[in-house]
């Protein structure tokens, strides 16, 4: 094509800052559909709707101790020395409800968990009381006075009625799972998972089953994205390895843009003779959204959209291909699931080595935190360039290393993204 531009070029590309690239990714990430789910499928999902509480929790005073529920003022008289001797007129275990009210001179045996009578507003626990017998009539004794309230856990102590307990956007964990439980709702409204179409390119790539052979590798991208894609709540869909051939390569990024809700690929992006991926986005001018960002590694991360369905198409080199998933994969399945949170968090800590290598774009650095005196240090990994794939295991973040002149010292402050 005689009259392309020069950023339509596979030679002269646009580079957009990460922020700016992830905000074109966002735009198409909007919250898909919701659906129900039984409780014990509901953990790592994000939720739909705003929880409120239907009743207060605890629905009723509720005993703390096991014990006599009496009326404090009662025990009053207990400060001279005496024992003061309360008739028992009920017993309440875990589970029933009080026959009656307490009134001065009554007591009620209670368990831990049961509901105090009205009436009563204090449980005596039982190492603190003795019993006897008074003309057939069963009687507590109790040694010291008690202050009104203690050992009893009031209605609503927790949540009163109507109280917003989880708001929509969520992600489910263990607590919120109580909370669910307690409120009775067994069938948790979620956003529905993105499906996410994943298939590597690349005539090298063997798959993991295939035994080696000269001048190949096997595909350890695909398997690592698979990974990745259900850690941020997404189901992947595996689309297997396509050599580098440019209509295989169109026939399958069209089926899949049609059929899924993102659809990630690595290799081919950058301006080699085989790289597929990149002319297959340049050709469709129109849909491309960034074919280049200021960041390494990953610098030639393209993405396009075709019918408001995004195809991100990551470098080849591990290194890049996961740390191009975090920045622009992950928050879009978040965003689709209703995250309200959708990026990872970012830290501020001290920088644990000298890091020497510097760019003119931001770089990525993966990076191992550890709290050797008590404060936070992230550990640059000894190898991080975007083809080395060995130390991404060992990483539990991302230095964020601002374009400079010079390296940064030991000691520095500096900003980490937290990987999950
Ligand atoms: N002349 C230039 N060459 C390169 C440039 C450039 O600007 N000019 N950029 C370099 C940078 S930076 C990167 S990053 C890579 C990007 O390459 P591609 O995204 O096109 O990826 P491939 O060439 O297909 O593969 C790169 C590397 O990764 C290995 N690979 C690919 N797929 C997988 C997989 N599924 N599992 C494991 N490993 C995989 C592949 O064998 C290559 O070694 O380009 C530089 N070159
Ligand atoms: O774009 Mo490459 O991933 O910087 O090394």
């Amino acid at each position: 094509m005689a009259n392309r531009e020069p950023m339509d070029n596979k030679f002269g590309r646009k580079a957009l800052q990460v922020k700016e690239a992830q905000m074109k990714i966002m735009a198409y990430a909007a919250r898909l559909e919701s659906e129900t789910v039984p409780l014990e499928a509901a953990p790592g999902r994000y939720l739909a709707d705003n929880v409120a509480a239907p009743h207060p929790f605890p629905a009723f005073n509720r005993s703390g101790m096991d014990g006599y529920a009496v009326v404090s003022a009662d025990t009053a008289n207990c400060r001279e020395g005496g024992t003061v001797w309360l008739n028992v007129v009920d017993n309440i275990p875990c589970g029933s409800v009080p026959s009656g009210e307490i009134i001065s001179g009554t007591a009620a045996r209670i368990m831990t968990g049961a509901q105090v009578p009205e009436g009563a507003d204090a449980v005596v626990m039982l190492e603190a009381t003795e019993t006897r017998e008074l003309n057939g009539v069963p009687q507590v004794g109790i040694r010291k006075p008690i202050l009104s309230g203690r050992n009893v856990t009031p209605r609503g102590l927790e949540i009163s009625e109507g109280d917003l307990v989880l708001a929509a956007g969520r992600k489910i964990a263990a607590g919120d799972i109580a909370v669910l439980a307690t409120f009775g709702i067994s069938d948790v409204p979620v956003i529905r998972r993105p499906k996410v179409g994943v298939f590597a390119t690349g005539s090298e790539l063997l798959d993991v089953k295939e035994p080696l052979q000269p001048g190949k590798i096997r595909n350890s991208n695909s398997p690592m994205l698979e990974a990745l894609v259900r850690e941020a709540g997404g189901e992947p869909v595996m689309l297997g390895a396509i050599a580098d051939d440019l209509d295989l390569a169109r026939s399958k990024v069209q089926m899949a843009l049609e059929t899924y809700d993102l659809v990630i690929t690595t290799g081919g992006v950058s301006v080699g003779d085989y790289d597929i991926m990149g002319d297959l986005v340049r050709e469709e001018a129109g849909d491309m959204l960034f074919n280049k960002v200021a960041m390494r590694p990953g610098s030639v991360t393209t993405a396009a959209v075709r019918g408001g369905k995004v195809l991100l198409a990551l470098s080849g080199n591990p290194g890049a291909s996961y740390i191009g998933f975090q920045l622009f994969a992950r928050p879009a399945i978040a965003s689709m699931q209703g995250a309200t949170e959708p990026f990872l968090p970012e830290w501020t800590v001290i920088l644990g080595a000298d890091y020497s290598k510097v760019n003119n774009y931001t770089r990525f650095v993966r990076a191992r935190l550890e709290l050797p005196d008590g404060n936070v240090y992230a550990y640059p990994a000894a190898l991080d360039a975007s083809s080395v794939m060995v130390t991404i295991k060992d990483s539990d973040c991302l230095i964020i290393v601002p374009p400079e002149e010079r390296g940064l010292t030991a000691g520095t402050k500096v900003q980490v993204i937290k990987l999950p």
